[in-house]
């Protein structure tokens, strides 16, 4: 079948108006059978409209979910096994035959994919980030569709996203997307539980609209985060400057037709630069600098740089370059930085002014301890 021209299927409107590249994220649970299997069509339903997104004229990203759940059936277990060892054969059963059904049924479309699988190394080591970003710009310069999943055969529990929800909220920022669809089996963020009569929230624009919600009910079990984990990646991308959708993945083709379906969460405020998205939530912090009142508020209300003078001690076994934790005199985090600092130099130069640090110090110590630009503020 020749596909249609992106012209003759009109351009997006609705929240995808203007977005040039979508990460589109499906859960297990809309992917596979209560009795496991892949379902061919809520597969094949999914498959057809994001080519349809494409004919749109958008670049695609898929995360897929359901490695695991569609090996579970091949492999005889009869439900999610709750080890690890058995959740990675699991995964490389159901990946392989995932992969399969994708690169059949998006080449009925003329479209081709490619297979990503990441863990939480290629996106929180630095080098790791800018290689996989490279990887997929070049997948999608090519015209093929990346589908992504989390590396689940190799990645140990110390070294696991845990949850594609938050992985494609960071792939959005990996690929500096403009949308990210979070598509699972309940149409919008709900007030709660769908069975315990929850309504639709239409609209997230800041975090207290939240306030009325209950998602801590976990779903059918095929999926792993219910609703939490989707709140959570939707704010973290909106936070990011990312516009997010929470809907089902029935819904998927009201969405591309630019219907007013699911929960949306608007960007707030700019694209945040990569290194800050990294702190903010990838970064494994290495120790910590408790901080006083008048840096702390420096910190929180101008976006200040941490300088020694405001620093009242100091722990953990950081070198220079390490994310550490910044957290004021009762221990509440204020923010998460790169020191510029090894540990072990800092209480030296705590309580001392900038100037007094490079005069009695000597050459090298003339910089803030935690600059600005190497800071994320936690909100
Ligand atoms: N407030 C809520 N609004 C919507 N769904 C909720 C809420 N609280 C819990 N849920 C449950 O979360 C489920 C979706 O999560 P999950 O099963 O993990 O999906 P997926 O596999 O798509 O990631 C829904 O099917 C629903 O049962
Ligand atoms: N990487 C795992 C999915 C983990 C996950 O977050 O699942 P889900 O809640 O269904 O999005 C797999 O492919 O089975």
């Amino acid at each position: 079948m020749e596909p249609s021209s992106p012209a003759s299927a009109g351009p997006l409107t609705g929240p995808l108006a203007a977005a040039r590249r979508v990460v589109v994220k499906v859960g297990s649970s809309s992917l596979t059978s209560e009795q496991g299997g892949i379902s061919e069509r809520a597969l094949g339903d999914i498959v057809d409209a994001l080519a349809a997104l494409r004919l749109r004229g958008a670049e695609v990203v898929f995360v897929s979910s359901g490695a695991i759940a569609a090996g579970l059936a091949p492999l005889g277990f009869a439900r999610r096994p709750s080890d690890l060892a058995s959740q990675q054969a699991a995964a490389t059963v159901g990946q392989g035959l995932l992969m399969h059904r994708y690169a059949e049924r998006f080449a009925r479309h003329g479209l081709v994919v490619g297979q990503v699988l990441l863990t939480s190394e290629d996106l929180v080591r630095r080098s790791h980030h800018i290689n996989a970003s490279r990887a997929l710009e070049r997948l999608l310069g090519l015209g093929a569709v990346p589908v992504i999943n989390e590396n689940d055969a190799v990645a140990t529990q110390e070294i696991r996203v845990g949850d594609n929800d938050r992985l494609a909220a960071l792939v959005a920022h990996l690929v500096k997307a403009d949308a990210l669809l979070l598509l699972s089996d309940v149409d919008a963020v709900l007030t709660r539980h769908p069975d315990d009569g929850g309504v639709r929230i239409p609209v997230v624009a800041r975090e207290s609209d939240l306030d009325a919600v209950e998602a801590s009910r976990p779903g059918t079990g095929i999926g792993t985060g219910g609703m939490a984990t989707k709140i959570r990646a939707a704010s973290l991308a909106a936070d990011s400057g990312i516009t997010a959708l929470v809907t089902s993945a029935r819904r998927l083709s009201d969405v591309v037709r630019g219907e007013d379906v699911g929960t949306l969460f608007p960007a707030r405020g700019p694209r945040q630069p990569a290194r800050r998205l990294w702190l903010a939530h990838l970064a494994d912090a290495r120790g910590s600098m408790r901080v006083d009142d008048g840096a702390a508020r420096a910190l929180r209300t101008r976006r200040g740089s941490l300088l020694a003078a405001g620093i009242i001690s100091v722990e953990g076994d950081f070198t220079a370059g390490d994310a550490v934790e910044i957290l004021d005199r009762e221990g509440a985090l204020v923010a998460r930085g790169m020191s510029a600092y090894d540990a072990a130099d800092v209480p030296r130069m705590m309580g001392r002014s900038t100037a007094d640090m490079a005069a009695e110090l000597g050459e090298g110590y003339d910089r803030p301890v935690v600059h600005a630009d190497a800071m994320a503020v936690v909100a």
